[in-house]
């Protein structure tokens, strides 16, 4: 017996308080035999698997495939894992022949639709109201939007659990409410690379434009006029340009903005200086990045912290004659205080690209305003990064609808392929490890707090249990709810449902090969309705391990048992005598129900004994009836796997 030497402990989620109860009706028993992993609203869902090709219309894919994760089912991650299968539309849980449906919400790239098509049906349905998304959001496995289509916490709901993924062609995803799509298992991806370019570019036609008041020019010629000395400009060499966000479009301006012979400086929390000083660029704090600049450009997104921060207060803070360029997000602006920064000659110049409310009001006096030049909202808009986001996206919503997930996911942790590719039998377990243990709750009592214990042969710190965890989550909980659970929502459902997990990683001297020797799963402080399985201090528990590929049941409370955890289980606790395999064996016999597997575990020789049999079919409450009857049976519990 492999000894424990260090162990490790950590809490997931925290506990809340809202109950939850297991049933421990006998027709809850046989809804056990749903198919854990299939959606209760849709049974297509998402399952995992590995990166394979797909047909990409003769172009190159722009980043290698990082696969992971929106899984749904153990098992067929565990297929995945050992066969990168062909990319047939809809090969991967969507239900064989199925074709996924794909709402495209908004304008997309040709190249991308390609792709798309390519995979499933796809409906390009522009402009469509709320009320309309949401009554056309459950027919849909897929939506596609850019920074036109809200998809609220409404489309959630309104898309009954069907709607799987996601995909924001562009980066910003404030038009996407991402708690509820977590809440609702739905992946979000996003393509945030592919426009960079495009932004930076426009950032830098905006600064210029606007310099040279090349705008207004422009209309005043139109209008028939000949106004050289209203519109002298002011130069950008020598001047400094504080940006705001150094993040991708950020330092690509800034990178332009040198070019310019500007000095560059930046704010940005997170990002690193040695990345900045590279490029020559000093980040400062905010304050001083504004009080400094003689023009800033904003490139951060939106977000609760980023919303109008730059407001009466800050612009009252910055370098009179200042100007602004924005193509982040309308936002972070304070709009009416940017008038008044205006009016007042704190700013001298805006251009802006995006705005709070898009369209903005006709009569808006930011757009009406005589020194700020607008656009609407371009900065993506070129024919070569439209056609870019456009295949980024597509791909990455085919790779989520097959199991994969695209580097992109924005509300899923990334599992990497090696990690996955290894993992996977475990996966497998830990889901038949959360099923098998939730079905030995008696009711009455809800399961509160569950104990997970991973043993390893190496470092406790080299095991990423959060495919494991979610797993056992969606193990425990799917069987005896209506939720529908992957690695999106697992955590989320958990906490939701006061269920709080407990990991532990045990080192042992086992195989370092092996990513995990055995998993134990304890449900802590409820009845159990199979006595034997609680263990001197009051846990359910059950442990397993991986054998060839396949997994097993090993520990049975304090019993060892030895038996695959494949079809269902019948376990009984016994007088440990002759002859009581061979008894079982003919009731089933009798019944035409094929036993698989048979095992039996003991304590004390001639004492108590755990007998495991594992059965291809469900055996009827008659053949149950006539196990419970035997005489040394003292008590047994059949278990869907
Ligand atoms: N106008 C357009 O068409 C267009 C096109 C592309 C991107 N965008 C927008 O531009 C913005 C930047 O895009 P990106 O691709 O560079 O994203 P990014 O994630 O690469 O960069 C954003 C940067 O902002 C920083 N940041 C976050 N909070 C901040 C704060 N409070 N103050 C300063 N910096 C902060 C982040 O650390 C990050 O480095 C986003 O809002 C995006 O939606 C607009
Ligand atoms: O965040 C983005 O990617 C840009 O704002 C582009 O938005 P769009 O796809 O609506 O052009």
């Amino acid at each position: 017996m492999a000894a424990a030497s260090t162990s490790t402990k950590f809490i997931f989620p925290p506990s809340i308080s809202s109950p939850y109860s297991p049933s421990s009706s006998s027709s809850h028993q046989s809804k056990l035999k749903l198919l854990a992993f299939l959606s209760p609203a849709a049974a297509s869902p998402i399952s995992l698997k590995l990166s394979r090709s797909r047909p990409r219309c003769g172009r190159a894919p722009r980043r290698p495939p990082i696969v992971a994760n929106a899984l749904q089912s153990a098992e067929s991650i565990e297929k995945s894992a050992s066969k990168a299968r062909s990319a047939e539309p809809g090969g991967a849980g969507l239900g064989s022949g199925d074709r996924p449906t794909i709402l495209v919400s908004e304008k997309l790239g040709e190249a991308g639709l390609e792709v798309l098509r390519g995979y499933g049906r796809v409906e390009c349905l522009y402009d469509l109201s709320p009320e309309e998304l949401c009554a056309k959001i459950s027919a849909v496995d897929a939506l596609i939007v850019r920074s036109g289509t809200k998809v609220t916490r409404q489309v959630f709901e309104a898309a009954k659990g069907r709607l799987k993924v996601v995909g924001r062609a562009g980066v910003g995803i404030d038009n996407v409410d991402l708690q509820a799509a977590t809440e609702h298992g739905c992946l979000v991806v996003n393509a945030p690379t592919a426009n960079t370019v495009a932004a930076a570019e426009h950032g830098i036609a905006l600064l210029a434009a606007m310099a040279r008041n090349v705008a207004q020019a422009d209309a005043s010629i139109k209008a028939g006029k000949w106004e050289r000395s209203k519109y002298v400009g002011v130069s950008l060499v020598g001047k400094t340009l504080a940006v705001m966000g150094f993040g991708k479009v950020g330092s690509e301006v800034a990178r332009r903005a040198k070019g310019l012979g500007m000095t560059v400086i930046a704010h940005d929390p997170y990002a690193p200086a040695d990345r900045a000083r590279a490029m020559g660029v000093e980040l400062v704090s905010f304050d001083q990045a504004i009080a400094t600049a003689d023009f800033i450009s904003l490139h951060m997104p939106l977000t609760p912290t980023t919303t109008k921060v730059f407001n009466d207060n800050t612009f009252s803070k910055m370098k009179k004659g200042v100007r602004i360029v924005n193509v982040a997000r309308g936002g972070v602006i304070d709009e009416d205080a940017l008038v008044r920064a205006l009016d007042s000659g704190i700013v001298t110049q805006a251009a802006l690209d995006v705005f709070t409310k898009e369209p903005p009001p006709t009569d808006s006096k930011l757009v009406q305003h005589p020194n700020v030049t607008v656009t609407p909202h371009l900065g993506a808009s070129t024919k070569e990064a439209q056609e870019g986001v456009a295949i980024e996206i597509a791909e990455a919503v085919v790779g989520a609808l097959n199991g994969e997930l695209a580097a992109t996911a924005v509300n899923a942790p990334m599992v990497p392929p090696d990690v996955l590719s290894e993992l996977a039998p475990y996966v497998v377990l830990a889901e038949k490890l959360g099923r098998l243990a939730v079905q030995l709750v008696a009711g009455g009592k809800g399961i509160q707090s569950v104990r997970v214990i991973y043993k390893s042969a190496r470092d406790t710190d080299d095991l990423d249990t959060r495919l494991l965890r979610a797993m056992i989550t969606k193990g425990i909980i799917e069987p005896i709810s209506a939720s529908y659970i992957n690695l999106v929502n697992a955590d989320y459902t958990a906490k939701q449902k006061g269920l709080r997990i407990v990991e532990e990683r045990v080192s042992v001297d086992s195989s370092p090969e092996s990513p995990v020797d055995s998993i134990q799963v304890k449900i802590c402080n409820v009845e159990s309705k199979f006595a034997s399985s609680v263990t001197d201090n009051g846990e359910i528990s059950i442990e397993g391990k991986v054998k060839d590929g396949i997994p097993w049941l090993t520990c049975v409370g304090s019993f060892a048992v030895d038996v695959s955890l494949e079809g269902n289980l019948i376990l009984c606790r016994q007088v440990d005598q002759p002859g009581m395999i061979g008894r079982v064996g003919n009731i089933l016999g009798e019944c035409n129900v094929n036993v698989s597997f048979m095992s039996v575990g003991r304590t004390v020789r001639r004492k108590k004994a755990i007998m495991a049999i594992g059965v291809d079919e469900e055996p009827n409450k008659e053949t149950l009836q006539k196990i419970g009857e035997v005489p040394a049976i003292e008590e047994f519990v059949f278990l869907n796997l």
